[in-house]
Order: C-alpha cells, then sequence, then structure tokens
C-alpha cells in the first residue's frame, strides 16, 4: 500500500504537498494538463526523486529508507518514451532485471500481443510495439522478483503507458492493467491524457494543475464537464449515459 502524508516538492519542479491512499488491486489515473506535474509526482511516487516535505510510505515504511535492490522487488516504473540501451532481443530484454522465470515472460508477451516478435530486436519495433514491452519488462521485474510471502503484487507505475497506441492496443492494454490489478494485488498509476480512458478504467483520478492537486476521487466526481473546459480550455461535449457507466468527453467542434 502507497500512503502519502502530506508529501511534496518544495523547489522546482514543485508539487504541493498531498494526501492519498493507493491500495493494492486499484488502479490510480494521474491526468492534468502538459505541465502540470504529473511526470514529477510520479518521480516522487517511484522514490527516483524523494519527496521533500511530508512522508511517502511504501507498505508502511517511508520509501527512501528502502533499500534500493529491496524496492526494486516491489516497485517498478516504466517512464515516458523509455528507450532500451542495447540490440536485446525482445524477449531477452523483457527478462532484463528480472529472476529468470520463461514461462512469465511468455505470459506477458501473450498477454500485451507481442509473442510473434519474441526474437525481434527490440530496435527494429515500432514505437507501440517497444512501449508494450517496456511495460512487459517492468510487470516482470515486480512479479518474477515477488517474495513467496509477499500479500500482493506491488507497485506499477506508468508515465504516459498508451502515447504511442493505436486504439485498439489502448483498450488491450487497458484491460490488462484491470486483469492484473485484479489478479495479483497489484496497485498501479498511470499517468493518462486520454480523459475517457482514464474514466472507464481508474478507480481513482488525481487531476493535477500547475503542480497541485485540484481534485481527487471517483472518475466521476473528478472529471466533471465544468472543471475539463475549465482546466483543459477546451469546450466538450459529455456523454453521461442511463446506465451509470462512466462519462465520456468529445472535444466539441
Ligand atoms: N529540471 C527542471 N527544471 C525546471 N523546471 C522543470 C524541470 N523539470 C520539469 N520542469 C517543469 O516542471 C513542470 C512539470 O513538468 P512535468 O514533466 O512533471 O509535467 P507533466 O504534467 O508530466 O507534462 P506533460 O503532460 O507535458 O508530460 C513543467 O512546466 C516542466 O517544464
Amino acid at each position: 500500500m502507497l500512503t502519502l502524508h502530506q508529501a511534496g516538492f518544495t523547489t522546482t519542479p514543485s508539487i504541493a504537498p498531498l494526501d492519498g491512499t493507493l491500495r493494492p488491486g486499484e488502479l490510480l489515473a494521474i491526468v492534468g494538463p502538459n505541465g502540470a506535474g504529473k511526470s514529477t509526482l510520479l518521480s516522487m511516487l517511484s522514490g527516483f526523486r524523494p519527496c521533500e516535505q511530508g512522508e511517502l510510505h511504501l507498505d508502511g515504511k517511508p520509501l527512501d529508507e528502502w533499500p534500493i535492490t529491496t524496492l526494486a522487488n516491489r516497485r517498478a516504473l516504466v517512464a515516458q518514451q523509455e528507450l532500451p540501451g542495447f540490440d536485446w532481443q525482445t524477449f531477452e530484454l523483457v527478462s532484463l532485471g528480472s529472476n529468470p522465470c520463461s514461462a512469465l515472460v511468455v505470459e506477458l508477451l501473450h498477454d500485451l500481443d507481442l509473442t510473434h516478435l519474441a526474437k525481434r530486436s527490440v530496435l527494429s519495433l515500432s514505437g507501440g510495439e517497444r512501449q508494450r514491452v517496456m511495460i512487459a519488462r517492468g510487470v516482470c521485474q515486480l512479479l518474477s522478483r515477488r517474495s513467496s510471502t509477499a500479500k500482493d503484487g506491488g507497485l506499477l507505475l506508468l508515465d504516459e503507458p498508451t502515447s504511442a497506441l493505436d486504439i485498439g492496443q489502448q483498450q488491450r492494454l487497458m484491460r490488462q492493467l484491470r486483469a492484473w490489478a485484479e489478479r495479483h494485488c497489484m496497485a498501479i498509476v498511470c499517468v493518462l491524457h486520454d480523459l475517457n480512458l482514464a474514466s472507464t478504467y481508474a478507480d481513482q483520478v488525481w487531476l493535477l494543475h500547475q503542480g497541485r492537486r485540484i481534485a481527487q476521487g471517483n472518475p466521476a466526481q473528478v472529471l466533471t464537464p465544468r472543471r475539463i473546459e475549465e482546466i483543459y480550455q477546451v469546450n466538450i461535449n459529455h456523454i453521461a449515459r442511463e446506465d451509470l457507466s462512466p462519462p465520456q468527453f468529445l472535444l466539441a467542434p
């Protein structure tokens, strides 16, 4: 479980102090305009940039007190447009940093529609294929290093994981994230620009603006038409469905 107690950054780029809890099995979407501080917040949640005020705990222990190798068993970060540094084959790259577990790699490649690319050089992959490989690698890190006594699947942090994906792959990935969250009791944080994906798949949404979280709650509470129009400076058509499905948004012409 991830808990924030007035955690933030005082130096630039700053993040105003925030509280929050992310439980095993939950999917949190962080949304907000360009430059709002989403990647900065993700670097704080991952421990790469330790918080400068307040406290951030993973499983009840301050994040900066975790030995780095133990932390790698419990949280994985897939950064924006991460590039492989070497000409690995897809299968090798997904296995990197994990305890050897071919069955798991085979399963993850299948889950992300990558089986046919297992022996391909990652440098030859398209942007969307490579993005899915990097996500598979992050999940493999968590699941292959999971101790037999761990009660949950750890914390997966993804920065714009759908940015290079076509709409079919976006839907497959988001469904797969939900499946991993449920099957492995994994807590997942996703930075997303697509508000419809956040609305459809997230349990909670944090809306950031100018380094400040201005709304949090379930998608219907946070993603209100008036708030979106104001923060993003857009005109939208809002689709609220009678069956209580999450709200969806269209850009007005
Ligand atoms: N090292 C830095 N020094 C000064 N400002 C920075 C630094 N790194 C980031 N910033 C600024 O901090 C703000 C937040 O950046 P961040 O990358 O977190 O935004 P973001 O919400 O992820 O944006 P995007 O949607 O464009 O990816 C931006 O205005 C950015 O220019």
